[in-house]
């Protein structure tokens, strides 16, 4: 029931920037049907270095008997523009030279990100859907694509997002993106260019994806008699090397950059006025001790748009509480679809 297929858009795409792609593909997964009247579909947007199996990421939402059953729902999630899960990217070859476009691959925006998904979504003749829900850069996507198209989507679900990329957001991206400029390699033209910056890269990010109480309780000493080779250190290798392993310095590069562009507010006259465009019902959802998109970046979203509850799930994950906190995400879903009336479950 799980499916993996291939959208491929053969005309010249153009970027916010001005720029182009000589067309693009999305590989996306599908998991059940499209039922009769087309008003069962529940599209997630992975955030950045996920990919278009939500059942692997978020695994307590997706199956049968849980909150979005493929006997009932019609599940789709589409790999990001940029990204390295079978989407256009910078290892792509380049069309107009033969050759992965590496250092040539153009910035992306996230809005762009969302126009390869409103083309794909054309395709597929979807002219509603039920509800859209994205965590991190996942949702900054959602709720850009709920802002540009407000009538298509009945409920809107966010974790852990914002509606402008924060400057402490950006600090760290660049702080990243500098140790992957540090890295000797990083100006070839080769798959692996970069990789160990990366690694560094992750290790920095992986601080504003936990918090101190993370680290404190799960890579503190056990013993006084310890003064070097910490277990701390060690974590921080391993994260850099676990997702070099699956990922490449380029699309980290042009995704953290897609990240810092994010902003509702641009050519919308600003952030209010495109948030007042949203028609879904929103649910929101911070996660306590969340440095990197700190709850109250959840609560303004949801001040700012009509028909929004604001929800906070207590973990001592920090950011990545959003793939991790299953169960209590679960709750908070079931409850807003409650307390709205709106039923989850189509048959
Ligand atoms: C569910 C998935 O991970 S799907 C795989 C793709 N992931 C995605 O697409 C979404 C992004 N995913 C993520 O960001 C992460 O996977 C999360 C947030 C879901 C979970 O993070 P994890 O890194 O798995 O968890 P955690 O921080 O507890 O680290 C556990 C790993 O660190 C290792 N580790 C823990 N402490 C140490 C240490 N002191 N020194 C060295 N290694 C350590 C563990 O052995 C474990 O290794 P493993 O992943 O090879 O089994
Ligand atoms: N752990 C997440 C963090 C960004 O939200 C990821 O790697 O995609």
């Amino acid at each position: 029931m799980l499916a993996n297929h291939l959208f491929e858009y053969p005309h010249e795409f153009k970027l916010e920037s001005g720029k182009t792609l000589p067309g693009f593909q999305l590989a996306y997964t599908t998991y059940g049907e499209l039922n009769k009247e087309k008003n069962n579909v529940v599209w997630v947007c992975h955030a950045l270095t996920a990919n278009s199996d939500f059942t692997e990421w978020w695994p307590d939402l997706f199956g049968p008997g849980k909150l979005y059953d493929p006997t009932k729902h019609f599940v789709i999630c589409a790999n990001m523009l940029g990204g390295c899960y079978g989407s256009t990217g910078p290892l792509s070859p380049n069309p107009r030279t033969g050759v992965p476009f590496f250092h040539s691959f153009p910035q992306i925006t996230n809005r762009d990100v969302v126009n390869t998904f409103e083309l794909l979504r054309n395709d597929l003749g979807l002219d509603q859907i039920h509800t859209i829900l994205g965590g991190s850069m996942g949702g900054q996507q959602a709720l850009e694509w709920t802002i540009e198209k407000p009538d298509l989507f009945e409920n809107l679900v966010i974790v852990a997002s914002n509606a402008k990329h924060s400057a402490w957001g950006i600090a760290f991206n660049e702080t990243q993106r500098q140790a992957i400029k540090q890295d000797l390699t990083w100006k070839l033209n080769t798959e692996r260019a970069g990789l160990n910056g990366m690694k560094v890269a992750r290790a920095i990010a992986l601080l504003s994806y936990r918090s101190h109480l993370t680290y404190d309780l799960t890579q503190s000493e056990e013993t006084d008699e310890v003064f070097d080779g910490y277990k701390a250190s060690s974590y921080q290798v391993y994260q850099g090397e676990k997702l070099a392993s699956r990922f490449n310095a380029f699309t980290y590069w042009i995704l953290s950059k897609a990240m810092d562009s994010h902003n509702v507010g641009r050519k919308r006259e600003g952030i209010a006025k495109a948030l007042k465009q949203i028609k879904a019902n929103a649910l929101f959802v911070g996660i306590d001790n969340d440095v990197l998109f700190p709850v109250k970046e959840q609560e303004f979203l949801a001040k700012h748009i009509e028909n929004a509850s604001f929800h906070v799930i207590d973990s001592k994950y920090g950011h990545d509480g959003f793939l991790i906190e299953m169960s209590k995400l679960t709750e908070k879903i079931q409850l807003f679809y409650k307390q709205k009336k709106l039923k989850p479950v189509l048959v």
